[in-house]
């Protein structure tokens, strides 16, 4: 739906990682620096591998900027796989020796599909019968990508509408953050400093805790990721059109990030749980404007933005490549046999909270170019505030 267009493309252990990000006027500030920051906050958080420790994210911007501004061409990024001399030959694009090959399919050849990855379905899907050209492109690897365009659609959010996002990390396996605490966007160095994105200090500690235990019994663990968005205008999304629904759109964009299994809009499910009269937020004229006295809907009703905080969560599943391995078979031989496991994050949960971030500002982003406009940011701002100046109800 909507004006802007963005894909991304390449696999975890190849060259790079691409994507283009189409739609955007001129005149967002943008910089190498601006997308290396939010790629350095990705990597943070407790529990991840080794990969994290070794790898960097090396960013180049390959079109779309010009002096730190957008130029309205589309704006195409690469996010350099820094393990890539690695891998050269087992992700090689072009042919490779016979011979080399022969060693490849004897040595390398990924025949145990793991439990709770793509691997099996997507052998089956593409009629291959080794996991890795399925795992490359499967792998979170590609967030990185997601996070890149992600920082330029936040610059675009900040500049036009003045729109910024924070996220925090609300449950860790059993570990629960206090409820109704909502991080503001000043408090982003704060909890990028937390091992876990959770400003409660002892719900930090516990989900540690969770983590280091999980380690030790070679398990894995999942949680629960909340983004706030402050200063959306109303009427962002329509109730017109069930895909131009700001809700619908939110959940399918975090949806569509690896190991998320559910996602919640306000008190999303709870809402199921309590009668009406007390799971809707009520409306009153203030000197400051209309409001609303809670914010149980999450700054949604009918697919459009109230103007309210926006509040969503998403729930992602423990890591897939579990240490203690699953049970498999191997396609070769048809029989039972272990999953591979070679390295992993024991716990993703805080690098997803940086994701879902990436993806709610993308289709605010999206949200917002579509009701305003405009081919420079200037002309957008303008668009803004002749909306909220004439705004009907007030
Ligand atoms: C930031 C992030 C990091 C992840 N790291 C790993 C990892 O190290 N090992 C792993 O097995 N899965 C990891 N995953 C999850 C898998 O990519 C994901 O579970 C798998 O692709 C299947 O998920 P799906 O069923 O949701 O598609 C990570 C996910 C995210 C969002
Ligand atoms: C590389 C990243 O995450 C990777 C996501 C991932 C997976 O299976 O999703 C598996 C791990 O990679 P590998 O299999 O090479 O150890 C993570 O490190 C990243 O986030 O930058």
């Amino acid at each position: 739906m909507g004006t802007l267009r963005w894909l991304t493309a390449g696999e975890s252990h190849g060259p790079a990682l691409v994507a283009t990000l189409e739609g955007l006027p001129a005149g967002v500030p943008v910089t190498t620096e601006l997308v290396a920051d939010a790629l350095a906050r990705r990597r943070l958080g407790y529990g991840r591998g080794a990969r994290m420790k070794f790898e960097q994210d090396e960013v180049t911007f390959l079109g779309g900027v010009r002096h730190g501004l957008t130029m309205g061409s589309p704006v195409a990024v690469m996010v350099g796989n820094t393990e890539w001399p690695k891998w050269e030959q087992v992700m090689s694009a072009d042919p490779v020796d016979p011979e080399i090959l022969a060693g490849l399919a004897r040595n390398e050849a990924l025949t145990r599909p793991r439990p709770g990855h793509a691997d099996l379905a997507g052998m089956q899907k593409y009629s291959i019968d080794e996991a890795r050209p399925i795992l490359e492109r499967a792998s979170a690897r590609e967030t990185a990508a997601r996070v890149a365009l992600g920082a330029v659609a936040r610059s675009y959010l900040k500049e036009t509408c003045g729109i910024e996002l924070v996220s925090h990390v609300v449950e860790l396996a059993a570990a629960k953050a206090p409820a109704g605490v909502l991080p503001l966007p000043s408090d982003e160095a704060r909890l990028d400093e937390d091992p876990v994105r959770c400003l409660d200090a002892d719900a930090s500690k516990r989900m540690v805790a969770e983590i280091d235990q999980a380690h030790k019994d070679g398990d894995t663990l999942g949680g629960v990721v909340e983004v706030l968005a402050y200063g959306l205008p109303p009427g962002l999304g329509s109730h017109v059109h069930w895909d131009r629904r700001l809700d619908a759109r939110l959940a399918a964009a975090l949806m569509g990030i690896q190991a998320i299994k559910g996602v919640e809009v306000g008190d999303g499910f709870e809402l199921a749980r309590i009668p009406g009269s007390q799971a809707h937020d009520e409306i009153v004229p203030t000197p400051e404007g209309v409001r609303r006295t809670s914010g149980r809907s999450g700054g949604t009703e009918g697919g459009l933005s109230t103007g309210e905080l926006l509040r969503v969560r998403a729930a992602m599943k423990p890591i897939a490549t579990v240490p203690r391995a699953l049970q498999t078979l191997d396609v070769r031989t048809g029989e039972p046999a272990k999953a591979h496991h070679q390295r992993s994050d024991v716990c993703a949960v805080p690098a997803a909270g940086i994701v879902a971030e990436a993806m709610v500002a993308l289709v605010l982003a999206d949200a917002v170019s579509e009701k305003f406009g405009g081919d420079n940011v200037s002309e957008t701002r303008r668009n803004v505030r002749g909306y909220l100046d004439n705004l009907v109800v007030r």
